[in-house]
């Protein structure tokens, strides 16, 4: 399906006005893109309470274990980080998943993420210290979905550390671990131009605001793609071309398959 997208620079570009003239919050942005994200997992992959559903559907593990449905959240320093701490306590709260966060790299001087972490902590989110743990978690055949909200429209390869020998066990496994739902970006593909070197092929994408140019570069053979985040007015549709995009939400959704 053909669709209109917005360039790295755009997308900064349209993130900062919605936030100056826009009169937006960064928090406020970031729990409509976390709750979207998390809509779009409870519809792609609902928690099912029977066993042996469609193999789309996670199937619950009737064992009074925090492993039943477990969702590994991998968390990045910046902004898509942010986003997968919001719908990780979305899916927390609506119950049926046990996410897990890994988040190896936080900003000690960021009140809304330390705020984040904070809500998750008192949900009793269990968190993954160490790269070694969260590769045996994200092989376990326990793990039933990986959040990727390691980087999004910021990203500038090369991939540092201690984020590349985990994006090469991502891109290195596919096919042998749970599907990967991506948001707005797959981390390690160039924003642009999509898979570089590492490509760590996510069975699902949750564009914010619209599709950036590497979503044509989207390939998985079961591949799925949701649009959320829905914060922009009319003019600003016009003024960046995405008047059809927007068109595509009906009523109240906060999420529309593409
Ligand atoms: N308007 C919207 O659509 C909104 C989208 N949101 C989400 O925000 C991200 C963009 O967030 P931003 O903070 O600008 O950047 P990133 O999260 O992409 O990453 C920045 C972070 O990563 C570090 N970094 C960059 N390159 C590398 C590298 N090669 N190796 C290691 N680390 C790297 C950098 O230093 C920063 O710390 C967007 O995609 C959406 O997901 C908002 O939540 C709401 C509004
Ligand atoms: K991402």
């Amino acid at each position: 399906m053909s669709f209109k997208t917005l360039s790295a620079a755009a997308a900064i570009q349209l993130d900062k006005e919605l936030m100056s003239t826009g009169a937006y919050s960064i928090d406020q942005l970031m729990e409509l893109a976390g709750l979207a994200v998390a809509h779009a997992i409870y519809k792609q992959y609902p928690p099912s309470t029977t066993p042996n559903q469609a193999s789309k559907t996670l199937v619950q593990d009737f064992t009074p274990s925090k492993l039943a449905n477990r969702v590994v959240v991998l968390v990045g320093p910046g902004n898509n980080g942010g986003d997968g701490l919001v719908a990780a306590r979305h899916l927390q709260l609506w119950g049926g998943y046990s996410p897990v966060l890994y988040y190896p790299k936080k900003s000690k001087s960021n009140q809304l993420y330390s705020s984040l972490l904070k809500q998750l902590q008192d949900l009793e989110v269990p968190e993954i210290s160490s790269l070694e743990e969260v590769l045996a978690v994200i092989d376990s055949p326990q793990t039933s979905l990986i959040i990727d909200s390691l980087f999004g429209f910021s990203f500038k390869p090369p991939i540092r550390d201690p984020f590349q020998d985990l994006i090469k066990h991502l891109a290195h496994s596919h096919g042998k671990i749970a599907p990967i739902v991506s948001i707005d970006i797959p981390s390690g593909w160039d924003v642009e131009n999509g898979p570089v070197d590492l490509d760590i092929n996510p069975a699902m994408l949750v564009s914010l605001t619209a599709p950036k140019p590497c979503a044509a570069h989207f390939h998985n053979e079961n591949r799925v793609h949701y649009l959320g985040g829905r914060f922009i007015n009319k003019q600003i549709a016009v003024k960046y071309g995405l008047e059809e995009i927007i068109a595509r939400y009906k009523g109240d959704d906060q999420v529309v398959k593409l």
